[in-house]
């Protein structure tokens, strides 16, 4: 039907075919979900459902007290040179933490403490405030740890499970399995109760409910946890056994001087979001999840 028709009249000689009510209208294209936020928002329900709550991981820029100190990690690691992790200029100070919680690092790491002889080196102030890109989201346990302590002092001990889902950084060198900004899921159950094999547990039952059902746990070293395991399951696309994760039992060096008490034992497990997004969705190369087709 023409504006001439409609306007000669001619509208009414003509023969109209009857109105499809069925028909569909034209599909318009609203975009789609990331890939990596549809298995987050997955891996998220999953852990809701086991009754863990989500932390506050809305701050990518943490001091390298939270990041590395408070998590007992000596301020002469590898892991915080700056081939690792990356150094803010500006501001390259974090402001000043609590001073209790401070000291109280600072003397684990001199001196020790709770049976520990701490790392015998000069703790250095300075380097505890340079600001970075958090490296893992354990930076955000440490801090939600040292709040909880705080909360037993007004309210008494309760058990607490808390998870964190989001972005964390390496100075990495790119390539098709690896980028320098990737996400971390990290569960975290604190609990005078909580043992070895309630971690087993918790981590077979989660990734059972991601689709790995052969697990293999291998004792390894965490600076933060002891005893610590890696994470191995047999995957029935891959049809291998691959490593899927990480775990342990926060030390009594990390915790004490955040003031969580002596009986009351915070054990954690973590993993990637990218590997499992990868085989889910068959990505092979990992920089095409994060930015323009890339010719591989
Ligand atoms: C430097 O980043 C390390 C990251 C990431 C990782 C590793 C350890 C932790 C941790 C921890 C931790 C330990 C103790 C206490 C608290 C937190 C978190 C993320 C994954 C951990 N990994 C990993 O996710 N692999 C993985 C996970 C799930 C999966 O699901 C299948 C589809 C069903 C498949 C694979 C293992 C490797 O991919 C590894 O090469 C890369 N890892």
């Amino acid at each position: 039907l023409t504006t001439e028709q409609l306007l000669s009249g001619e509208w009414k000689e003509c023969e109209y075919k009857s109105i499809n009510l069925n028909a569909e209208g034209e599909k318009i294209s609203m975009g789609n979900l990331h890939p990596l936020l549809k298995v987050r928002k997955q891996f998220s329900q999953i852990l809701i459902g086991l009754g863990f709550e989500e932390m506050p991981t809305n701050q990518f820029v943490e001091s390298s007290f939270w990041n590395f100190d408070a998590l007992f990690q000596p301020q002469k690691h590898p892991a915080r040179d700056a081939h690792d992790t990356f150094f803010c200029s500006d501001p390259e100070l974090s402001e000043e933490v609590d001073i209790t919680v401070r000291d109280k690092v600072k003397a684990m790491h001199q001196t020790g403490g709770v049976g520990s002889i701490g790392y015998q080196y000069e703790w250095s102030h300075e380097e505890a405030r340079k600001n970075i890109l958090r490296t893992h989201t354990t930076a955000v346990s440490s801090k939600m740890l040292h709040r909880i302590a705080q909360q037993y002092k007004e309210k008494g001990y309760f058990p607490k499970k808390y998870f964190s889902i989001d972005k964390v950084f390496r100075n990495e060198t790119l390539d098709a399995t690896h980028l320098a900004e990737f996400h971390q899921i990290e569960g975290v159950v604190i609990d005078k109760n909580a043992s070895l094999g309630q971690l087993m547990g918790i981590i077979r039952e989660f990734f059972r409910q991601i689709g790995i059902n052969k697990l293999w746990f291998k004792p390894t070293y965490n600076p933060y946890t002891e005893p610590s395991m890696e994470i191995y399951g047999y995957h029935p696309v891959l049809k291998k056994k691959v490593e899927i994760g990480n775990s342990g039992v926060f030390r009594p060096e990390m915790l004490a001087p955040l003031g969580i008490p002596e009986d009351v034992n915070v054990i954690a497990w973590g993993l990637g979001l990218e590997r499992p997004t990868m085989i889910y969705y068959d990505i092979r190369d990992i920089r095409t999840m994060v930015g323009p087709e890339v010719k591989v």
